[in-house]
């Protein structure tokens, strides 16, 4: 077939339960490819990490590569409706391979840039799932590092549909450490600390909230809060400042609850930056509407179930009558 030179020089362990067919994305790490369980046939889609990057000598310093693993194990562990499943791992001598869970609908990057901007109403809806996600991840104290749009998947081809965040944790490791490749890439959704202590700070939860606060302004205006356009003031002096605005010509029937939930996430100060947990208390989000959108989107089979209390007391009622009447009989 069309890809079986391609799928000669992948180790015998993948290529005896995967097929990998087209590239679905290029990530800074490596690639992402369509991939096909033998026998299922399900789609996954297969990340392609190399580990040559960061290894000196040609052999990768045995720590990193079991903190590799070891990332691996702790975001295996994580199951959140919002958060891409880790299928397996396969890890050969110079190629990480990472099966995940597939989703058809793009990155939210280029959703945008095709519907422009979102309505306060959808925005609200892809947002919620978002913040949902990062609170699963900060309670379990993982800091994702790098959320920007193109790490943010949709499910489907509508706008009201499930978000999957990918890409969490792992850029810490497999890049050689995500401070090399934080300096590398545009700093647009760059927390004000890290760059500046020049990294040389904690990376702290808080760069997450940063980070989700423009993405927030983002989905809402359609352009980003900090642009290397500007003549007068350069992108990281934007960022450490906190130079950005909300024009009235963008912003002027956008609510200023949502405003004030992106000032709350894009406070330059991290101690005084609102938590994920504040966050997701946010009036914005007391939308009962949007919520049940959110809740059947997340949790779909949740939809007609018997409450769970009501199982309890109809198991109660009918061992209590089963065990009376057996008790009568004797
Ligand atoms: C990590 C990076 C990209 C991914 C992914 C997991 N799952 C999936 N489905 C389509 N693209 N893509």
């Amino acid at each position: 077939d069309l890809y079986s030179n391609e799928n000669k020089d992948l180790p015998e362990e993948l290529t005896e339960k995967y097929t990998l067919t087209r590239v679905l994305g290029r990530g800074a790490c490596g690639e992402v490819r369509l991939a096909f369980a033998k026998g299922s046939c399900e789609k996954f889609a297969c990340k392609i990490v190399s580990k040559k990057k960061f290894s000196v000598g040609g052999n990768t310093p045995i720590s990193m590569a079991s903190q590799v693993m070891g990332e691996v194990k702790i975001l295996k562990a994580l199951k959140h409706p919002c958060i891409i499943k880790i299928e397996e791992v396969i890890d050969t001598k110079d190629v990480l391979y990472i099966v995940l869970e597939l989703v058809d609908g793009g990155e939210l990057f280029d959703r945008v840039v095709s519907v422009n901007q979102f309505s306060e109403p959808v925005a609200k809806l892809l947002f919620y799932q978002m913040v949902s996600a990062i609170k699963y991840l900060h309670d379990q104290n993982i800091t994702h590092r790098d959320l920007k749009p193109e790490n943010i998947l949709l499910c489907g081809e509508n706008n009201e549909t499930l978000v999957k965040v990918t890409d969490f944790g792992l850029s810490k490791f497999v890049d050689g450490g995500s401070l090399m490749k934080t300096f590398c890439g545009t700093p647009t959704y760059l927390a004000p600390e890290i760059l500046v202590t020049a990294g040389s700070g904690t990376y702290t939860k808080a760069i997450d909230n940063w980070s989700l606060g423009v993405i927030l302004f983002i989905l809402l205006s359609g352009y980003p809060p900090f642009s290397d356009e500007r003549k007068d003031m350069d992108l990281p002096k934007q960022i450490m400042g906190g130079h950005y605005d909300f024009p009235k010509k963008y912003w002027d029937n956008i609510s200023e609850q949502a405003i004030d939930l992106i000032k709350k996430l894009m406070t330059t100060d991290p101690k005084k930056r609102i938590t994920i947990n504040d966050a997701i208390q946010h009036p914005w989000f007391k939308d009962d509407e949007m919520k049940t959108k959110a809740n059947k989107l997340m949790y779909p089979q949740a939809d007609g179930m018997v409450p769970p209390i009501l199982v309890w007391l109809l198991y109660t009622l009918l061992t209590n009558e089963f065990y009376c009447s057996e008790k009568i009989a004797e």
